[in-house]
């Protein structure tokens, strides 16, 4: 199967997100890709609270949803949408951060809430705490494709192989962390945890990304890391994406997953254990 990743540098406006990402959709299909994937929050990146408040929407009312949704079905491909942040009746007036698989008549197939939240400081004065504007998910989710199982998974997850390795066990071939990854961490980790992922699993990682300084109509820019990344079975980089904005077709070929797999029998090797 031809796939496609998106790499995005969107803002907080959602309807001028929705443009752009629709015409990386329409290049990525007639290059012939059947299956397009997108980052992190391909609606909206916003740095503050009350902006996010006004543009976004709950699933049922979110504007790129439904366009993507349409998108997939006229155009009869498979769709992940890497995230939405839509808004949920939690208590604290959190968003969701889901990611959404769509089929090739528009069905939404599979939803997905992020687990882990980013509450770093990384230094510098550089801090994140997505918990205080999102509801963590609480459900490791896979989904089936034609011919192979995904399992979902969303950016900052990517650090936590015991959920990784519960998809894989739960019969994932194709692991998915469509992420907004901060330049810093990125640069220092990126590349080497989904490596790691790819080559423990023996399967495909596929992570499409946020890249560049993020347009905003009010409060502070942000800047993530870019360099979409496919990684194949046996830990080769396929596809690396780079700073810019844009599309990546490659071919995802399952067989490589039974391939690696023979030659590092991992999953069938571990073992279960007592203490430390
Ligand atoms: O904030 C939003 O609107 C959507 N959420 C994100 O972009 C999240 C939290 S800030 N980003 C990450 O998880 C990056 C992880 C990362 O960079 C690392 O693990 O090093």
């Amino acid at each position: 199967m031809k796939a496609a990743l998106l790499q995005l540098n969107v803002g907080d406006d959602p309807a001028a997100n929705l443009v752009q990402t629709s015409a990386l959709l329409g290049a990525a299909v007639d290059a012939g890709a059947q299956f397009v994937l997108s980052p992190e929050v391909t609606n909206c990146i916003s740095t503050r609270r009350d902006r996010q408040q006004e543009v976004l929407q709950d699933e049922a009312s979110d504007i790129t949803l439904a366009g993507l949704r349409a998108q997939a079905a006229a155009r009869g491909i498979w769709l992940l949408i890497g995230s939405l942040a839509v808004k949920t009746d939690d208590a604290d007036g959190r968003f969701a951060n889901r990611q959404f698989l769509i089929g090739p008549d528009g069905d939404i197939r599979a939803r997905y809430d992020k687990i882990h939240m980013f509450d770093v400081q990384i230094g510098e004065g550089e801090t994140y705490r997505e918990s205080a504007g999102y509801r963590p998910g609480t459900r490791a989710v896979v989904a089936d494709m034609p011919g192979f199982r995904l399992g979902m998974a969303t950016c900052y997850d990517m650090r936590f192989g015991h959920l990784s390795r519960a998809l894989v066990q739960a019969g994932a071939q194709v692991l998915v962390y469509p992420s907004a990854f901060s330049p810093v961490t990125g640069a220092a980790h990126w590349h080497s945890l989904l490596r790691a992922r790819a080559i423990e699993s023996g399967a495909w990682v596929l992570a499409p990304a946020q890249t560049g300084t993020h347009p905003a109509t009010s409060g502070s820019q942000r800047s993530t890391y870019g360099h979409s990344l496919v990684v194949d079975p046996w830990g080769d980089v396929v596809v690396d994406a780079g700073a810019e904005p844009g599309f990546s077709v490659f071919d995802l070929d399952i067989s490589k997953v039974t391939d690696a797999r023979r030659r590092i029998p991992a999953l069938e090797n571990a073992r279960e254990f007592d203490g430390p």
